[in-house]
């Protein structure tokens, strides 16, 4: 498989939001021309605020988009800190997707069940017997360069035999999470990283001279 990581850096937030929503745009374009769906990972923190804003404005077909979540918060959804249901109350009703085209957590179990349950909702979406490969990941990546919840020296970032992993002691609030695993990441077509703030500066310039 080839790697060809591109950096692309620009003045302000508008201007990222501007470039990630032209990449969904030109991604979700080919994949379903070619497929017939786009299947995509959303993360939280940041990124909830950019697709809010950037999303409304791209050209798609969206009937055929199926949404995960790279990673999610073990919490109610009408909590600040659910993922899913910033989504939900800033994009249903905005953009014609419905509720069904969310692949979402069961917020009423214990993030392990919770972990096992969302494999049980992914595998109905993917070829069973190998990896999950989404045609697409948008991700965030927090000053000590968490992205998902997998947390730099966390255990959480050895799991290899599960597609998405428990935490239940993450070190951001709040504690309990499930978590795409890296190979499920690793494994995406294309993974395109969101980036913003001075406290992100120092991690953002050690990975951008990482070899792959
Ligand atoms: O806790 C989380 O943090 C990361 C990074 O968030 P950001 O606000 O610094 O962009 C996010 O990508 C992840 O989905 C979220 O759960």
């Amino acid at each position: 498989m080839s790697t060809n990581r591109v950096v692309t850096v620009v003045q302000d937030e508008d201007n990222v939001i501007a470039e990630v929503c032209n990449l969904i745009q030109s991604i979700s374009k080919k994949a379903i021309e070619r497929d017939d769906v786009f299947k995509i990972g959303l993360s939280g923190g940041s990124l909830t605020k950019f697709l809010s804003i950037g999303l409304p404005k791209i050209d798609t077909d969206w009937s055929k988009w199926r949404l995960f979540f790279c990673d999610e918060r073990v919490v109610p959804l009408e909590s600040a800190d659910s993922t899913y249901g910033i989504y939900k109350n800033a994009l249903l009703g905005v953009l014609p997707l419905t509720e069904h085209q969310f692949v979402k957590i069961d917020p009423h179990l214990p993030a392990e069940e919770a972990a096992k349950d969302y494999i049980q909702k992914m595998a109905v979406h993917f070829p069973p017997d190998s990896l999950p490969r989404f045609h697409l990941l948008l991700l965030g990546m927090g000053p000590d360069g968490h992205t998902c919840s997998l947390f730099p020296g966390h255990r959480v970032c050895e799991e290899t035999s599960v597609w998405v992993a428990p935490i239940t002691n993450a070190p951001k609030p709040p504690p309990s999470r499930i978590t795409f695993t890296f190979p499920v990441v690793n494994n995406a077509e294309n993974c395109v990283f969101a980036v913003t703030g001075a406290t992100k500066a120092e991690i953002v310039k050690v990975l951008r001279f990482i070899q792959i």
